[in-house]
């Protein structure tokens, strides 16, 4: 009897599903979890897929800016991971993660848990350098997380209580983020606000197309914003900053500074035993994969990956959106015995939002700006949100937003 039963568990394979473990549930993190979820697996035993984040929602970060104007609520643009993961088969995990030992193939989380991996998806993203000038971590505010956006409007709350005749900013960094944020705290602020762009580099927007560069000057000239070029931030007090320009230090008063320089990688993924660029990223191959552990994928941020092109790719939005769908479609792969597929990038374009009611783009050849600019930019991140479900909700409130505020104001008249 025993025979038989031996042969029987040798002839049908007793397969103990898969684990993917996701550490990172951003762009790139919860869109490849979504796709894994929608791949079909055929004879193969669907894996367990595990989402891990240190927060509790999802960032779609192009639209952080629109939370200080009120244009936005915190609902539409941040959405928890428990909503936006209903019915996909997905679990998620809240905790930090603190290591990963990639010879046992485990992760281990600020919350004591170990968890087990057969593939294993690092896209824990970037953070902002807060230690390039001394004052930075006790005074200036970054603008990346809710919590950013909380400590910052909490700022802007008591400067306005004060209801002084001007509220001076500093905003450090004239990319993306600098700009942007730029040009809507102007028309938050108006009249009141006295706002200053501080930038290293000899020109803003280093790195963007010419025409949104050039909309981003008109914009920010029309607001009033005040550019220092080739100006480097000194040092930073509780209400002052010093800053060099042309060997000539000089302190001014300011009532806050905004901190938006650029990224680094967190010293967690720097110290993984995985190779690495100089940047600290992790080098990766065209499939994702992590060199010399092909159980590993990489992407967004933390990703150093060229593409099939050898096109060196940006730290965006845009690339971790497009790599999840080669993530998921790779890992599936390596488990149902197919070919895995080398990304290749495709670069849609740029927008960038100049105040409120004001965008300007820059894709596939066509410009726009101006309040056509807006709409395209909004349709276009409508598309982009995680979730068919969660895109009809958000659409719907955009639709009737303006609608009811209309009613509202008709019936106090
Ligand atoms: C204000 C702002 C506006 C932006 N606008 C644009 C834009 O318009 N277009 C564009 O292309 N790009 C934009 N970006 C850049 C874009 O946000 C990033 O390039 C993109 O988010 C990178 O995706 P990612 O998945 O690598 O990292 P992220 O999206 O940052 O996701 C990383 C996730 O990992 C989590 N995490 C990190 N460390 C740990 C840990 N130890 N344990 C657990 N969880 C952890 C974080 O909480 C986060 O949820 C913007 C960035 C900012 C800050
Ligand atoms: N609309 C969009 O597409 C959008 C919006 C936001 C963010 N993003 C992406 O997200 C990433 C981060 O964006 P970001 O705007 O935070 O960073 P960023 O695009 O790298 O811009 C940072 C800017 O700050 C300057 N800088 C660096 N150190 C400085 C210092 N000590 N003092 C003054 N200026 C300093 C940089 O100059 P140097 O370049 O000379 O170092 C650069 O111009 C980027 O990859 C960006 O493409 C995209
Ligand atoms: C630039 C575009 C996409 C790239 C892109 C940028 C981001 O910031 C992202 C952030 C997060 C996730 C993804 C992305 C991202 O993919 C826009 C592409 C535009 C479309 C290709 C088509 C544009 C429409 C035309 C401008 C025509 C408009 C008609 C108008 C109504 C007259």
């Amino acid at each position: 009897m025993n025979q038989i039963l031996t042969e029987i568990s040798t002839q049908v394979h007793i397969q103990t599903p898969k684990t993917i473990c996701i550490l990172g549930g951003g762009f790139g993190g919860l869109y490849t979890a979504l796709r894994l979820s929608q791949l079909d697996w055929g004879n193969t035993e669907k894996p367990e897929i595990v989402l891990i984040d240190q927060g509790d929602r999802f960032i779609f970060s192009p639209l952080l800016y629109e939370l200080l104007t009120n244009e936005l609520q915190t609902w539409e643009i941040a959405p928890s991971y428990q909503e936006i993961l209903e019915n996909t088969g997905v679990h998620f995990h809240q905790a930090k993660v603190s290591e990963v030992d990639t010879d046992n193939q485990q992760v281990k989380l600020c919350d004591g848990k170990t968890l087990q991996y057969d593939r294993l998806v690092l896209a824990l993203g970037s953070e902002t350098n807060l230690d390039l000038v001394p004052g930075v971590v006790s005074y200036a505010y970054p603008f990346r997380t809710l919590a950013d956006v909380h400590r910052l409007e909490e700022r802007l709350r008591v400067l306005t209580a004060t209801d002084p005749e001007k509220i001076r900013v500093a905003i450090v960094g004239a990319g993306y983020s600098g700009v942007e944020l730029a040009c809507k705290l102007a028309d938050r602020l108006g009249e009141k606000g006295r706002l200053r762009l501080i930038e290293t580099g000899d020109q803003i927007l280093r790195t963007s197309s010419e025409f949104n560069r050039q909309q981003a000057k008109k914009a920010l000239e029309q607001k009033s914003v005040f550019i220092d070029l080739e100006t480097k931030v000194v040092s930073i007090g509780e209400n002052t900053i010093s800053l060099e320009y042309k060997n000539q230090i000089d302190e001014i008063p300011v009532d806050l500074v905004i901190w938006t320089v650029g990224t680094r990688i967190s010293s967690l993924v720097q110290n993984l035993p995985l190779a690495h660029n100089q940047r600290g990223q992790i080098t990766c191959t065209p499939t994702l994969q992590v060199i010399e552990h092909p159980e590993i994928f990489a992407l967004g941020d933390l990703a150093d990956c060229k593409d099939i092109e050898e096109q060196q790719l940006p730290g965006t939005a845009q690339v971790a959106f497009q790599q999840a769908d080669y993530a998921a479609w790779n890992i599936w792969a390596s488990l149902t015995d197919r070919p895995l597929l080398p990304f290749r990038y495709q670069a849609l374009g740029e927008v960038m939002a100049l105040g409120v009611d004001n965008a300007t783009l820059t894709a596939l050849g066509i410009t726009l700006d101006g309040y056509l600019g807006y709409l395209v930019r909004r349709l276009v991140y409508l598309y982009r949100l995680p979730t068919l479900e969660h895109q009809l909700k958000v659409g719907f409130s955009w639709l009737l937003t303006p609608i009811i505020k209309t009613l509202s104001q008709g019936s106090r008249e």
